[in-house]
């Protein structure tokens, strides 16, 4: 119970409806506990008037009438406080258990890039959606059953031990044996589940990577195998959902036996009793085995609830390791900070701790505001790597880089994000509109701004060509797109934030040669006052540039102007004359 501790918390918040709804489980179970003495009551008057009682026919029938009233209406109090209490103790765990989504997810969103690279997606979303769901299990369903069954027991317990202590003993006898065993099948019952649960998420995940690599699929002509494979997982997910059938087919049978046996009980022994004349009246019986029917779901429940306690237990354990993991990337600065767009790096050596891969060693360079750079390099020679550390989603091991002067560390995180406006290499859009699509960057920004930054991007012609214009709905990862189109609009959403600091990972990849000399024109306009920041591979994306430096393996292997740098032996040039041929080839 040490893990549920974390809800503690929320109980707390929710006290006033939690203590509301056990007292109305209390007052619930005592209107229902009302019932068997009155069917008792009814015998024993039945049984008066049959052994020539001083009754007569329409003084019996008044008797009567007044207990099936008091029965019906024990019934319907019961009934309605039995809503109330659902009402109650079951909403307290659907509060809880959004709070707790609610503090996972923002926990999640606090957690570096490194976290996301640990962590499977699927776990992440497991986590959040079953694991709390489970936790909620205990928050509403299993405090609910624990009162009900405690109240219900120490009251049915009281009246029948002074009614007939000796019936009462054999009556609960066989419940302990019911509660150990549902226990035992609620635990089997939650080991298949498991189980069938791994292999629905497999299923998932198996249906969702073939219909997205869709295309690969039928361009390489592999559908029988994706579909012999798809088979022979969802026969095993057959074969596990079959086996969770069996031991759930168990559950009411058991309970039936185990009822049965209690009843076979009463009736033999409390009969055993009448004709000894232990017992006064038939009605004790028929009380009894009332009370018998009533405990017996309660008593199952002892072992539900204890399974529930347990998988909560075990699911809280899980949502609280990834709460417990202190994000590293934190904001020491509560103020807003100014990001102007003077950047140096000083010596800067940075290792990726998972894969232990040295992306950078001592580069250094500076840009002043308004300064554009580009960074040109092999593939995995550290460029997404510099961009990646200007918006700080990794903090440095050796060296320095400032903004505006100051240590990047030292600015206010917030701030520093703000500043930049971040086109990354793969590009990746909601599926939403485009037109919001384009405002994620500045959620306040008018339809005006939408087209201007859309057309900066050079991507307005292709958005008014669709039917619905900038409300087209874009698929998963924008599937409706091209990938020019997608890059473009990506870029028009870092340009409407209007940021000082602009960075494009190799984002022009995809758009041809005269576009992307578009884009490069109108980005210059734009970034007049902003320090920009050009990851490409392609000398066209970099020529224009203030500063150029090429990386390999991590370190800064030239840096100059193209000018400098087309006459100076190396990459660059080597990289320039191919390009230049290439495209003179494509002139032809
Ligand atoms: N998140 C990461 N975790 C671990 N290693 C990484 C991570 N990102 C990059 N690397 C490694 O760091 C090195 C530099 O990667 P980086 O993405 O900066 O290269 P790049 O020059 O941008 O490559 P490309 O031109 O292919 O985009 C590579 O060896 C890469 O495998």
């Amino acid at each position: 119970m040490k893990e549920l501790q974390h809800l503690n918390k929320y109980f707390f918040k929710y006290k006033t409806y939690l203590l509301l709804g056990i007292i109305i489980t209390i007052v619930a179970r005592i209107f229902l506990l009302f019932t068997p003495r009155l069917v008792r009551e009814i015998f024993v008057i039945v049984e008066k008037y049959k052994d020539g009682g001083d009754f007569g026919s329409s003084s019996i029938q008044a008797e009567l009438g007044e207990i099936i009233f008091y029965i019906i209406g024990a019934a319907f109090i019961a009934g309605i406080l039995t809503f109330f209490m659902r009402q109650t103790i079951i909403n307290v765990s659907r509060y809880i258990e959004f709070d707790l989504k609610n503090e996972v997810y923002e926990h999640y969103q606090k957690l570096s890039l490194n976290f996301y690279k640990k962590n499977r997606t699927g776990d992440l979303m497991n986590r959040i959606s079953e694991d709390v769901g489970r936790v909620r299990m205990y928050a509403g369903p299993a405090i609910m059953y624990s009162i009900n069954t405690v109240t219900l027991f120490i009251i049915a317990l009281i009246y029948m031990f002074s009614e007939a202590p000796k019936l009462t003993l054999y009556t609960i006898m066989p419940l302990p044996i019911l509660s150990v065993a549902i226990y035992k099948l609620s635990r089997e019952i939650h080991k298949r589940s498991t189980i069938v649960q791994e292999y629905l998420s497999k299923l998932s995940t198996f249906t969702q990577e073939s219909f997205s690599g869709i295309s690969v699929i039928k361009a390489y002509g592999i559908e029988p195998e994706t579909s012999k494979n798809f088979n022979a997982l969802a026969a095993d997910s057959k074969d596990k959902h079959l086996s969770l059938a069996r031991v759930q087919a168990l559950f009411f049978p058991m309970m039936i036996l185990l009822i049965g046996a209690s009843n076979l009980l009463v009736i033999y022994i409390g009969g055993m009793q009448y004709i000894n004349g232990e017992i006064e009246s038939l009605g004790t019986i028929a009380e009894f085995i009332i009370y018998v029917n009533m405990l017996t779901w309660p008593v199952a429940t002892v072992g539900w609830v204890t399974s529930i306690v347990q998988q909560a237990e075990a699911s809280q354990k899980r949502i609280n390791e990834f709460l417990n993991i202190a994000p590293e990337i934190k904001n020491t600065v509560n103020v807003d900070t100014n990001i102007d767009g003077d950047i140096s790096f000083n010596n800067v050596s940075f290792t990726y701790d998972d894969t232990n891969i040295q992306a950078l060693k001592n580069v250094s360079f500076t840009l002043k505001q308004g300064e554009t750079l580009a960074i040109l390099g092999k593939t995995g020679s550290g460029k997404s790597t510099i961009l990646d550390l200007i918006g700080r989603l990794y903090d440095i091991d050796e060296g320095t880089i400032t903004i505006n002067g100051t240590k990047i560390s030292q600015h206010n995180l917030t701030s520093l994000r703000n500043g930049i406006g971040y086109v990354p290499q793969d590009a990746f859009l909601f599926s939403d509109t485009i037109k919001n699509n384009i405002k994620f960057g500045k959620e306040d920004a008018t339809d005006e701004d939408v087209i201007s930054a859309a057309k900066k991007a050079h991507v307005h012609k292709n958005i008014i060509k669709f039917n619905n214009g900038y409300d087209t709905v874009l698929g998963e990862r924008g599937i409706t797109l091209s990938g020019g189109q997608k890059q473009r609009v990506s870029i028009a959403r870092a340009i409407i934030k209007s940021p000082q600091i602009l960075l494009f990972d190799d984002c022009l990849s995809a758009v041809d040669t005269e576009t992307e000399e578009k884009i490069l024109t109108n980005l210059n306009k734009i970034s007049q006052n902003k320090t920009t920041i050009i990851v490409s591979h392609r000398v066209s994306s970099a020529k224009n540039a203030d500063k150029i430096i090429v990386l390999d393996n991590g370190e800064i292997v030239q840096s100059g102007t193209h000018d400098t740098l087309i006459n100076a032996e190396g990459y660059y040039k080597h990289l320039y004359l191919k390009q230049l041929s290439e495209s003179e080839v494509d002139m032809d």
